[in-house]
């Protein structure tokens, strides 16, 4: 149901822009408990309520709800709490020999009122990860989820009532008018997860008050499998990876690129997988999910078409059904370069499978194109790894595996240009929602006064032994 009303969305912004500097200076201890009010809701009160609306949403298989956005989120939790007390402390630096006398440090100041809009294809994990961040690192939140994932919003809704007071977190429902009206506030920091295109749109519409961004957007991510590689262990990760979701995910392997003299081998080798992860029959496989919408079911339906009529081979899958939104598991090969496939970002169950002949001409190709949130490598080579790495720009790389490196705390998650801009998870999105003030004390006589006006010839002097010197 549509929360619509531009003077709602104003006075929620203006009772947290009032309450942002009570918030912003709770203690350690007090951003814990608030955490772990966080904790209990998802993990025990609403656990239930959220695998019933994954499954009205998305078809998800309950193991998939656990793994992918429960346990996600609860490693978020868990995670920030360990090192909060760390991350807010001040962070001494050193002071230069010119600035003698001095003393200085980094704080972590919130950044005020965030704004957080999520996309539908993890509802729960790409809300409530952004959403840990930002209440650790001291804000208040505004969040829109995405219109296309209802059941979930609703519980998301409930969830959020129940432990926050809205002066401090608030969800508001509705499409994309709810977004566009939020976007004309004044908000601190845009932390938006989406699409390219609706990237652009928020960056846009930040730039009206120059509030800070950050888009973790999607793209096409290649994975790259050499003729060195284990080639019946990478089919297997990579028919996990790809067919997870259904394919809706940002980091899902978009397509692969390999040397054509083990194609043969590696198809094969999926399909075997295959038929051992959905038992022969995806379609009444409790472990296969469904696409989200009539809409994107039409769209991949379209990609379908699109390479019958360019004649090219369906290794395996290619069936559909309309009522269900169901898309079986589809690898494609013989591409041509125009192939609507190998130009849009998937998003879907469909797996192309594009040759080279040589390396350099893999690197070549994915250069050629935007650059991509993840690039996979599967090689048992560490000459041809570490030269895909140098040669190539993509916002994370998993080698042997997919999807991995996401869940990785310890790593920053995020794009490049068209995949993204800025860094979440752990200390990175904490960094993400914070300002890093910069403070300086002078405790006794600073050596700049000497240089203070007016400036004789001794001043002269002293100015370029410092530059010199210090
Ligand atoms: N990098 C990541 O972490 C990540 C994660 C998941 C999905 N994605 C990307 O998200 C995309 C799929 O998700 P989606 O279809 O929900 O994306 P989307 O960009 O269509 O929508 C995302 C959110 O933006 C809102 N929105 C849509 N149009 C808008 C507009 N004109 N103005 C303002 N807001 C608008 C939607 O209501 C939704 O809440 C894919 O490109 C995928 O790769 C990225």
């Amino acid at each position: 149901m549509d929360d619509f009303s531009s003077n709602r969305y104003y006075e929620l912004f203006s009772k947290q822009k009032l309450n942002q500097y009570a918030i912003g200076s709770r203690s350690y201890k007090e951003r814990l408990k608030t955490l772990n009010k966080l904790q209990v809701a998802i993990e025990e009160t609403y656990r239930v309520q959220i695998q019933e609306a994954l499954r009205k949403d998305l078809g998800k298989p309950v193991v998939e709800t656990e793994l992918t956005e429960i346990y996600a989120i609860i490693g978020d939790i868990k995670y920030a709490k360990k090192h909060l007390r760390q991350w807010m402390r001040k962070q001494q630096v050193e002071t230069p020999l010119a600035l003698l006398g001095s003393s200085a440090y980094i704080k972590y100041e919130p950044k005020g009122v965030c704004l957080i809009i999520s996309p539908w294809n993890f509802p729960f994990n790409l809300t409530f990860g952004p959403l840990v961040s930002a209440i650790a690192a001291g804000n208040t939140v505004i969040i829109k989820p995405s219109e296309m994932t209802p059941h979930s919003s609703k519980i998301m809704a409930s969830l959020i009532g129940d432990v926050f007071n809205e002066d401090h977190v608030a969800l508001v429902q509705g499409e994309v008018e709810v977004s566009t009206e939020l976007l004309k506030l004044p908000f601190n920091h845009i932390f938006f997860t989406g699409s390219p295109h609706v990237g652009k749109i928020v960056m846009k519409a930040a730039s009206q008050h120059l509030a800070s961004v950050t888009l973790e957007l999607g793209g096409k991510s290649p994975t790259i499998v050499d003729k060195t590689a284990n080639i019946d262990k990478a089919a297997k990760k990579i028919m996990w990876a790809k067919f997870l979701n259904c394919g809706q995910i940002c980091v899902s392997p978009d397509y692969v690129l390999i040397d054509e003299s083990v194609k043969t081998e590696f198809i094969s080798s999926c399909k075997k997988w295959l038929q051992a992860f959905y038992n022969d029959n995806p379609k009444a496989s409790d472990s296969y999910g469904r696409i989200v919408t009539d809409k994107h079911f039409e769209r991949l339906s379209s990609y379908l078409e699109n390479a019958k009529t360019l004649n090219a081979k369906f290794e395996v899958g290619g069936k559909m059904n309309r009522t269900s939104k169901y898309i079986e598991p589809t690898i494609i090969s013989g591409l041509k370069p125009e192939a609507k496939l190998l130009e849009d970002e998937i998003f879907g169950p469909i797996l192309p499978i594009v040759t080279y002949k040589r390396l350099d001409m893999a690197m070549a190709y994915i250069n050629s194109k935007p650059r991509p949130l993840a690039l996979y490598i599967y090689s048992k080579s560490k000459a041809n790894t570490n030269t895909i790495i140098n040669s190539t720009r993509a916002g994370g790389t998993c080698i042997n595996n997919s999807i991995l490196h996401y869940t990785n705390h310890n790593l920053p998650f995020g794009g490049i240009n068209n995949s993204g801009i800025g860094k979440s998870h752990g200390f990175f999105g904490f960094k993400a929602f914070s300002n890093e003030r910069a403070v300086m004390k002078q405790h006794t006589f600073g050596v700049t006064e000497l240089l203070f006006p007016p400036y004789t010839g001794f001043k002269e002097k002293l100015a370029r032994l410092t530059v010199k010197w210090f």
